[in-house]
């Protein structure tokens, strides 16, 4: 049976904007169409070895203004064309759900010009909710900050986690600032981009529309979920917009921590893009990123966060160790360690070795084993990743350079760009000088 990646609601196939140009990807292969796996990328037969050309050429990051509306209005009504009910938030013309998460379902919506967005949904009294029993599990919030300052740990979760209470009451953005924090600072073609956050304050509903990845999640998999296994290039493309992906998260000092072919969208041109920062970390530049916290999904947990009071660890080391199980589910179409109860599954993910199979590709098992490596001081490093064999097919396919794939050059929008940016058209803005993204760049900053 050939494998599918979650199937999405047939829309207009319309390039989303702001988020790359046309230069910045090269179609490798056409789509095969709506409902069928993306075709494996085939050139065999070509004298040297080439990845589709996004991993070749990358156009200079664009400053991407996220816009916050904090008055945003819903409006019920019904569709002039055949009377169904249909609601609408601002431009946002909300359409079919097409996932669901903790807080709230996912739906398409288009704007005003066509464009497809995915929008989700947050629920202001669930999140309050866990904002409070958060509040009620911590110390103060000036003790946090003071014993995370003096503990050295820079500008990660300590600082940053701190609870809507010490914001602004009325701005309920404040409820998911985190997330929106981490994401505004991001503009990668292999991360999903957020485009705006909209609060109506008359309903119990926040929304972040996203850039739509029409194809949805790369692999349904679970611990008693198993899915059927993409071919070995396949899996070898995906994985490198992976690694691409995660570098760049890297370097602008954001942990990932919930890497899983959930969290792995594909859009319309097989392009996969990490989603999800909802417990993301993120730490001051070039910091050693160590975190104490245990987060993400316990199948896909490095063993130093398998055991009580693990201390601090490699916040790198972990995601990479996640990137190991993602690339072992997408290639065997299982998780590499599964046992049902939470302790045998902690126990396994310590002491168990990882099984290939006879048949598997040397290269391909000697990657697993070096990122499915027990010790985070030995396993293999984000510089030796992108290099490894197996990922370059033996030098033959490099990546494009970690100095590339990390550039960010911005530009301050002009006027005319901002008002654009209201309608959520961010298409245009250009980029010219190079700077750092501020780190302390969160809402409303
Ligand atoms: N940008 C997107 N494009 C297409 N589909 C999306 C997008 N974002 C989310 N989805 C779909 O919606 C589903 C739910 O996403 P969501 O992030 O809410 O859930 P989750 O990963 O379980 O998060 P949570 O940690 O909040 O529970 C995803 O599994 C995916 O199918």
């Amino acid at each position: 049976m050939t494998p599918t990646p979650t199937k999405l609601l047939s829309a207009d196939n319309i390039p989303i904007p702001g988020i790359f140009s046309s230069d910045d990807i090269s179609l490798a292969v056409p789509s095969t169409g709506e409902g069928t796996r993306p075709p494996t990328v085939k050139y065999m037969s070509a004298p040297s070895y080439q990845s589709p050309l996004r991993h070749h050429r990358r156009a200079a990051s664009t400053t991407r203004q996220v816009k916050e509306t904090l008055n945003a209005r819903s409006e019920y009504s019904n569709s002039e064309d055949d009377g169904t009910a249909q609601h609408r938030i601002n431009q946002y013309l909300i359409k079919q759900e097409i996932g669901r998460g903790s807080f709230g379902a996912v739906h398409l919506a288009v704007d005003q010009y066509g464009h497809e967005y995915a929008v989700k949904e947050f629920s202001k009294s669930r999140l309050r909710k866990r904002a409070q029993s958060n509040l009620l599990r911590r110390p103060s919030a000036r003790n946090r900050r003071q014993g995370a300052l003096a503990a050295g740990l820079g500008f990660n979760s300590p600082l940053h986690r701190h609870s809507s209470s010490d914001n602004d009451p009325n701005n309920s953005l404040d409820l998911i600032k985190e997330e929106i924090a981490i994401m505004k600072k991001l503009n990668h073609p292999n991360v999903v981009s957020l485009i705006e956050v909209l609060d109506d304050p008359e309903e119990d509903s926040l929304y972040m529309v996203m850039e739509m990845c029409k194809k949805g999640v790369v692999m349904q998999v679970g611990l008693e979920e198993r899915a059927d296994p993409y071919e070995e290039e396949q899996c070898r493309c995906w994985f490198r917009d992976m690694i691409l992906g995660l570098e760049y998260l890297h370097a602008q000092g954001i942990i990932h921590r919930d890497i899983k072919p959930d969290n792995c969208l594909i859009t319309d041109d097989d392009v996969l893009k990490i989603v999800d920062f909802g417990v993301s970390e993120m730490f001051e530049k070039e910091s050693e990123m160590q975190t104490a916290k245990s987060a993400g999904s316990p199948a896909f947990m490095p063993p130093e966060l398998c055991v009580a009071k693990h201390g601090q660890v490699s916040g790198r080391a972990a995601d990479i160790w996640s990137m190991g199980v993602t690339l072992y589910c997408l290639r065997f179409g299982r998780i590499p360690f599964e046992k049902t109860g939470v302790l045998d599954l902690y126990d396994s993910i310590r002491n168990d070795e990882v099984e290939v199979g006879s048949d598997c590709d040397e290269d391909l098992k000697d990657l697993l084993t070096r990122l499915l490596e027990k010790d985070p001081q030995k396993r293999i490093k984000m510089e030796e990743l992108r290099e490894h064999p197996w990922v370059t097919r033996r030098g033959t396919d490099p990546l494009l350079s970690t100095a590339e794939n990390i550039d960010v050059l911005v530009e301050p929008p002009t006027e005319a760009e901002l008002n654009a940016a209201i309608t959520g058209n961010m298409g245009h803005l250009i980029t010219v000088v190079s700077v750092s993204p501020n780190p302390l760049n969160i809402l409303n900053s």
